[in-house]
């Protein structure tokens, strides 16, 4: 589902350069729940946004679905984005002044979809993460877990085969992450969504079924979690 090819990301800094990811290679097959961990700094959030599109590889080759992606243009990536990949960020990035419905039918409407089956998929999406019941409640009438609740619906939205999740737990407490990690791990596993996780939580990486630890912009370890394993 997703493969990566000696992917490089090199950023300017002045006159130096960073090298945040180093011939990075990676097979995830579809279906596959895999958590990226390591140091501040070592290239999880660079690899992540490659993924998605938000940012370009220096050099090397992804595949997305079987698809080479470094010749897509901004517009390929945007139907990427809106067909195949769903993104949770830390920060929720709900749209404030829409209610819980309108923010998860709104992907949907900019890609076109109309009429009642925007509605009866959003309301049914919501109903999945345990939101129906505040379905008509902006951002800020919600707490912090309740928002990702409403991130993970909206992501999911468009059922796309592929979801990014970036810090997802980062900005709740241990408990409200733990839900919002077994949501996400019951969520993707129903309908074969592969799931590419970045944390610093341990609790929320053991979700995954591996989980990879990268240092200096290197994948250098992959482990079988106990969510594969069945060994808590
Ligand atoms: N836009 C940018 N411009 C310059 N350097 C960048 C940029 N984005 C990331 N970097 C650098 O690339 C390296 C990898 O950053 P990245 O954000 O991928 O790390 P990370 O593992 O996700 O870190 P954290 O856990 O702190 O979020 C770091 O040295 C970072 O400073």
């Amino acid at each position: 589902m997703v493969k990566l090819a000696q992917l490089s990301k090199t950023y300017a800094r002045g006159e130096a350069t960073v090298a945040a990811l180093h011939g990075v290679s990676l097979d995830v097959a579809r279906g596959e729940f895999c958590a990226f961990v390591g140091p501040s700094g070592c290239g999880k959030s660079t690899l992540l946004n490659l993924v998605g599109g938000l940012d370009r590889p220096s050099s090397g080759e992804l595949y997305l679905d079987g698809r080479a992606t470094t010749t897509f243009t901004s517009h390929e990536w945007t139907l990427a984005r809106r067909e195949l990949i769903g993104i949770v960020f830390q920060a929720f990035h709900l749209v404030p002044g829409l209610t819980a419905l309108e923010n998860v039918a709104l992907p949907l409407m900019l890609r076109g979809d109309g009429g009642r089956s925007v509605a009866q998929r959003a309301e049914s999406v919501l109903e999945l993460v345990h939101m129906g019941h505040r379905k008509h409640h902006r951002p800020g009438e919600l707490s912090g877990g309740e928002q990702q609740r409403v991130a993970i619906a909206r992501a999911l939205a468009h059922r796309p085969k592929l979801l990014l999740a970036d810090e997802p737990t980062g900005n709740l407490d241990s408990h409200q992450g733990a839900e919002i990690m077994t949501l996400i791990r019951s969520l993707a596993k129903a309908d074969s969504v592969t799931v590419l996780l970045v944390t610093h939580s341990q609790t929320a990486a053991e979700c995954a079924d591996y989980i990879w630890t990268m240092q200096d912009g290197r994948l250098v370890a992959r482990t079988p979690s106990p969510a594969l394993t069945g060994v808590a």
